[in-house]
């Protein structure tokens, strides 16, 4: 009998976490994490030191039978004609390339964009982040032969060398057509102004290779293709079509698995395909588990003193509304855009009132990304929300008050890590045969509806629109 353990990594932006479940039943057998270096520009060798320590972390991985990476999406990992980086890679939330998306879809116009590419590209594709290079790095631009995302460099590093990618992470470039499957060379010489390699495109449960024997893997042990960080959530919660999953990380994602692709003009909805054959349209927006923590820092209070403050304001905040676009903004498109604290005056200006205003500010953001899945005819059946900041008692207690529904709060852990970790029990499996992992626990939440703190947050939205 082989082995019956498989790894699932999740590289994403702030940390690196590595889940060993059995291969068969799902079962967390261990797990490990390090940090990832703070900025939006950051060499991929820190991803590599990260996992290296989040792998003995999680105890090694000399008795797994498959590895997988789930990463962050977006990030330009630019390659030299000896594989080497050329420069820090430029993460999915560096907003220099805004000018670049801009120019880039004003060239080709919006409706080309969506139909080549399921999406309008804004600052955080891969293909800005080519034009901004092209134009503001020339001897960068000049030395790169090749560019890929950081789970492909990751992937590339556990099997030491190769470049290959998976559908999910291939539809984030702006440069893959999510419909026909293919590459768009076109548009990346279009925004590059010639060709790069580019890595090949896994199919879902396809083995890329094995993993390196320096990484302390038994000789054999499976790659399995990887995907982006929102696509193996999908995976690791076992979302269906009729669930959106919000989640609450560095971005705040709002995503669902759906049978046909999307097309978005307007560019809210990204038409992403998924880890598993189907699609993923997607929501992101810049601002939220880091709002959380930027508040609390200012009240000079951890995690859960800032849930104590939340909870004992009423809903509404006694009229203070943050609009919290404190990395600038990608939905809606506002990549400039700084934080705006309103409503502010001798009365509501306390401790409690800021607190929960940080709250309900990124949780608005989130149900309005909910709004423009649903505008676009993705159903919403569950809302579950996972990630960093949904560990917090206040917002769990602010969810359903402002999405006007129930929502399900997932038992926290590492879905990321899990969905890539079940993609590897899936290689591991031979591909075909099915794997069932017991589905994701966690708990309704329901509370009264709280239509004005959306009210109030929409008035300040458009009232500080460019
Ligand atoms: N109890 C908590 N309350 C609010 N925020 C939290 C809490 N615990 C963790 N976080 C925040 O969640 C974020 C990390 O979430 P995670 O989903 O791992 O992010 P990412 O995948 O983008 O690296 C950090 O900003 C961290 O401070
Ligand atoms: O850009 C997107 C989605 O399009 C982000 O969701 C990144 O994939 C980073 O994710 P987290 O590190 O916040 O999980």
């Amino acid at each position: 009998m082989g082995p019956s353990l498989v790894a699932g990594i999740d590289s994403s932006t702030q940390s690196c976490k590595v889940v060993v479940r059995d291969a068969t039943t799902g079962a967390l057998v261990r797990s490990g994490r390090a940090p990832h270096p703070d900025g939006t520009e950051v060499d991929p060798a820190a991803w590599e030191v990260a996992l290296t320590a989040a792998i003995a972390d999680a105890g090694g991985l000399d008795d797994v039978g498959a590895v997988s990476v789930g990463g962050q999406q977006h990030g330009m990992v630019l390659l030299d004609e000896s594989g080497d980086v050329v420069r820090p890679a430029l993460l999915w939330n560096d907003t220099r390339s805004a000018g670049a998306a801009s120019d880039l879809v004003a060239e080709l116009g919006a409706e080309v964009w969506a139909d080549a590419t399921g999406s309008v590209p804004v600052a955080s594709f891969t293909v800005t982040k080519l034009r901004w290079t092209a134009q503001h790095d020339e001897a960068s631009a000049a030395r790169a032969t090749a560019v890929c995302l950081p789970h492909d460099w990751l992937t590339r590093r556990l099997r030491g060398g190769g470049l290959t990618t998976d559908r999910g992470d291939a539809s984030g470039t702006g440069y893959w057509s999510p419909t026909a499957g293919e590459y768009r060379t076109d548009l990346l010489v279009g925004a590059f102004g010639r060709e790069l390699e580019v890595p090949a495109v896994a199919s879902p449960w396809e083995s890329v290779g094995e993993v390196e024997a320096r990484w302390g893997a038994a000789p054999g042990t499976l790659l399995a293709p990887g995907t982006g960080d929102n696509m193996a959530a999908a995976l690791g919660l076992g979302a269906q079509p009729g669930d959106v999953v919000v989640s609450l990380g560095t971005s705040g994602t709002a995503f669902a698995v759906s049978e046909t692709s999307t097309h978005d003009v307007s560019g809210a909805v990204a038409g992403f395909a998924d880890a598993t054959g189907r699609f993923l349209p997607l929501v992101c927006t810049l601002n939220a588990a880091q709002v959380l923590d930027v508040a609390a820092r200012m009240l000079g209070v951890d995690h859960d003193g800032f849930a104590r403050l939340a909870l004992s304001a009423a809903p509404g905040a006694d009229g203070l509304v943050l609009l919290p676009y404190l990395a600038g903004e990608r939905t809606p498109n506002r990549p400039d855009a700084t934080g705006v604290l309103a409503g502010m005056t001798l009365a509501n200006t306390t401790p409690a009132n800021l607190a929960r205003a940080a709250v309900e500010g990124m949780l608005c953001g989130l149900a309005d990304a909910v709004d423009a899945l649903e505008a676009l005819g993705v159903p919403v059946g569950r809302v579950l929300i996972i990630g960093g900041a949904a560990k917090n008692p206040a917002v769990a207690e602010a969810a359903p008050r402002v999405f006007g529904r129930p929502v399900f709060l997932a038992e926290p852990g590492e879905y990321v890590a899990d969905g890539a970790a079940r993609q590897a029990a899936q290689v591991l499996a031979g591909g075909s045969a099915d794997v069932h992992w017991p589905e994701a626990s966690g708990r309704w939440v329901e509370a009264d509806p709280t239509p004005h703190v959306r009210e109030a947050y929409a008035a300040l939205r458009e009232a500080t629109a460019p």
